[in-house]
Formats: C-alpha cells, structure tokens, sequence
C-alpha cells in the first residue's frame, strides 16, 4: 500500500518511499534556503542533501547565488566588495540572489521538486525577500537551513580546505587568500542575524551548531522536511573510509546464474582470505564490517577479526521468477521481460521480484545508518553495491544499472571537500566477469537527476566549488 495515498496499485507507482513523485499527492514544490556566514558548511550541505535527495528520486538542484556573483563582475576579488556600506556591490549582491531565486522558480514550475538556494541569507531583509517570493508569490513551501558554527579550528579547516581552491581566489597565494576570506567574514558578522524564535517563530527551519553538535528545529511543515531534517542529522564530517566490495566470486557466478543463495567457488575463497590480507595491512581504526544474510557475503567475510553484521537490506536484487537462470535462459524462456530490462533497467522490476528503484528505496536506511558510521567495509552484491556507488559518485538513475563492479575488487571511499575519491583496488584473484552491457541502442542519461552544470570543479579535488 502506498504510505502517501493508500492506494493499493502499489505496483503502478512510480515513486519512490510514496513520496514527492506519487502520483496521489499534490506536489508541493520545496525551496530550501541555506542560512549563514561564510565558510559554515552550506556548500558541502547543499550538495550532499541535493546528491541524497535525487538518489531517492526527488529532482533536487543547488542554485549556488556565489556564482551569479562570479559571472556579474570580479570586483570580489577584494573582501571590500563584502563591506555592508559597499552599495554597488550590494546591489550586485541582490541582483545575482534574484537571478538565482528566479531560475528556482522556473526549475521548480518545471518539474523540479526541491530548489535548494546556497547563498548566506543572512539578514532579516533578504531572508524576507525569499519569503515574498517563493512562498506568497509562488505558493513554494520554504525551508531555512541555517548552520552556525563559533569553533575557529572548524572555520579555519573549512577556509583551508575549500575556500582557497574558490575561483574567487584563483592564482592568489594561500596566506593572502585566508586573510582576504576571515576579512570578508567579518563584514557579513556585521550584518549577520540569526533566525531566532522571537522573530521568525512562523518559518520553517533546523539550526545546526558547530557541525551537528545539537541542533534546533522550528515548524516542520510535511514529510519531506522531516526527512531533510532526519538526513541532516545524521551526517557527519569526521575522516573515515568505506570500504565497499562485492562477495568473492560463487558457485552460480561461475555457471553465469543470477540471484540465489550459493556457496563461494575456489576463487572466492581465495578472495576472502585476500580481503582479510588487505583489510590488516589497511590497519583500519575501529573498523566494522557489514555483509548481506546471503551465505556468499557471509563466507567472504570469514577471516576476517573486525566485528561483522549481516543486513538483510543489503542482500542481492530479487530477480523473482528469474531467480536461478542465466540472462540467455531469461532472454529465450521471457523474450518479452529480458527486452523491457534492456529498455529501462533502472525501473524494470523481475515479476515477482524487485528493481533497482527498489533496491534504492530498500538501501535508503542502509545509507542513513553508513552517514552515521566511521570506518566501515560493506560487502554485498553487484545490484546493491551500484546502487550505494550511485549514491557516493552522484550518479543518474539511467547510468546506476550499468555501473561497473568487479568480483575481487576493493573500492575505497573518502570524503574529499564536497565529494567523494575514489579508489579501485583489484586484489589479485581470478574471477569470471558478470557485467552485461548496457544494449548499444538505450541512452545512458535520461530520468536522472539534473546535473549542476553551471559549477565549475575544483581541480583539487574533481567537486563542485560553492559561494
Ligand atoms: O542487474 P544485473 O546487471 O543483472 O546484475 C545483478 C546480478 O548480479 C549478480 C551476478 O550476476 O549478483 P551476485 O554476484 O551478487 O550474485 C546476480 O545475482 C544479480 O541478479
């Protein structure tokens, strides 16, 4: 039964968690609108919540006001630009936050779900504006993320680690451009008013101290804010690797079969012992280990000494009556199955089995709960790893299905400014190859969420640069 509608046509919806996209609800555009000083983690927030929010099908997209800013003039290049008595570059300042609201509002009349608005909406004025808006005017729902944070070691770690690699910055040296950004900080401190109760007790809004050490939060209006609110809750920005891999190579992946419950073969075995190998020269603090309750993750998990839990959640993609077969069984016993696959293999669902929108929906507590941990080694499936790397590498739905998993390979992934490195690591064990390719004739990058073309990336570390 769908949670939003009650309607028992479960199997006609076609979204996800019975949420912004069921078909039963009137769709409440959101724009959420970031709140605070410079370098207070509104970029890195903005583009996890939208990475998250379109990995669970809702069509998010960040309009970043920093770069309206950047393609008006380069006047910024001085923190004097940022002085609140600076009225030509106020005026700048107030035209690019209207562009960018602006080009919400035709996202949002466009089929976007969430607008998430990056800028510091920092004073009553403007945050009034966005009031007027997107709310009376466009009947939008708005929500105020606002993160405030008086711990000088986190601003300057944030300074250091993304604001100087800023374009705003480009070809200027370290030192000059960290004193430049602690100036500029200032002259918003002197303008700066925090949401507070007196004032704002009618908007919707989290306030998130120093990174996630409490938190307060003002009329929740719906669902979907609710689950803005749980999802920032539970990241976190501590150092940590997952570790992410498939089981050792089985019995039914030597014979080509999918699904089922088989045992490792030799060669997975082998993988197992390799795995633990590796995992002890990695020597991971207070690693854990997660596997499917399938016997093929658990025996890859065998040697190792770190504590293991078994997720069902984590367990293969159900292929329903084609449980067992070989893809040429599957396309000679259900020609008709095995073509709509290949048409839209993300929403393609095995008649009495799953899809991998399915196992999105299925993976998303999985997910939650990897936010919360440090190191962790996630071994499971070829389905429900692309699935969680989809989510890590921000991937579209239409190129999630044919995302490329080896048997026997490691994949290592750290936290980097606004994104994720990662790293292949192929332990040197024979395995068969159990990739289909995606049919020469379906495009790679329909249905998925919509790329934030416009932000250029960071050649330090491949993400996208904020304010
Ligand atoms: O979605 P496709 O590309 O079929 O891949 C998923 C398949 O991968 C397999 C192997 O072919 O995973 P696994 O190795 O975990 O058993 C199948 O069980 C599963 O149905």
């Amino acid at each position: 039964m769908c949670s939003s509608c009650n309607s028992l046509d479960i199997l006609q919806h076609e979204h996800i968690w019975g949420t912004a996209s069921c078909p039963h609800v009137v769709k409440a555009p959101i724009v959420i609108a970031m709140v605070g000083l410079p370098a207070r983690g509104k970029t890195y927030m903005s583009k996890k919540l939208t990475r998250y929010l379109n990995w669970i099908g809702i069509r998010t997209r960040v309009f970043n006001v920093g770069e309206y800013r950047r393609a008006a003039t380069d006047k910024y290049r001085s923190h004097d630009f940022f002085r609140p008595d600076n009225k030509e570059a106020l005026e700048i300042r107030q035209k690019c936050a209207l562009m960018a609201m602006d080009d919400a509002t035709k996202f949002l009349k466009n089929g976007g779900e969430v607008a998430v608005l990056d800028a510091t909406n920092t004073t009553r004025h403007r945050r009034k504006l966005l009031v007027d808006m997107i709310h009376r005017e466009n009947k939008f729902k708005l929500f105020f993320v606002e993160s405030i944070c008086d711990d000088p070691e986190i601003i300057e770690a944030n300074i250091v680690e993304v604001k100087v690699c800023s374009p705003d910055y480009n070809g200027m040296d370290q030192t000059e451009a960290i004193a430049d950004f602690l100036q500029r900080i200032k002259h918003y401190s002197e303008t700066y008013e925090p949401l507070c109760h007196e004032h704002d007790k009618d908007l919707s809004f989290i306030q998130i101290f120093n990174q996630g050490e409490r938190f307060q939060v003002n009329k929740l209006a719906g669902h979907l804010q609710s689950r803005v609110v749980y999802y920032l809750m539970n990241i976190h920005v501590l150092p940590r690797t997952i570790y992410l891999t498939r089981h050792g190579e089985s019995m039914m992946n030597l014979s080509g079969r999918i699904g089922g419950d088989s045992d490792l073969s030799d060669r997975g075995d082998e993988y197992a012992e390799a795995l633990a190998k590796y995992v002890e020269e990695e020597k991971i603090p207070d690693l854990k280990v997660w596997t499917s309750e399938l016997k093929r993750t658990k025996q890859t998990g065998k040697c190792l000494t770190a504590p293991i839990e078994h997720w069902k959640a984590l367990n293969e993609i159900d292929a329903g009556i084609c449980e067992g077969m070989t893809y040429e069984e599957i396309q000679e016993k259900y020609p008709e199955e095995f073509a709509n696959r290949d048409q839209d293999k993300f929403h393609y669902r095995y008649p009495s089995g799953e899809s991998y929108q399915d196992l999105v929906a299925r993976l998303e507590p999985v997910i939650m709960e990897l936010e919360r941990q440090e190191n962790i080694l996630v071994i499971c499936h070829q389905a429900v790893a692309r699935c969680l790397l989809a989510y890590f590498q921000d991937k579209t739905s239409a190129d999630l299905a044919y995302l490329k998993v080896p048997l026997h390979t490691v994949i290592k992934l750290t936290p980097v400014a606004y994104g994720c490195k990662i790293e292949f690591v192929a332990l040197s064990v024979d395995a068969v190859n159990t990739h289909r390719e995606r049919p020469q004739h379906v495009s790679g990058t329909k249905n998925g969420p919509i790329a934030n073309a416009m932000f250029p990336s960071c050649t330090k570390c491949s993400s996208h640069v904020g304010t």
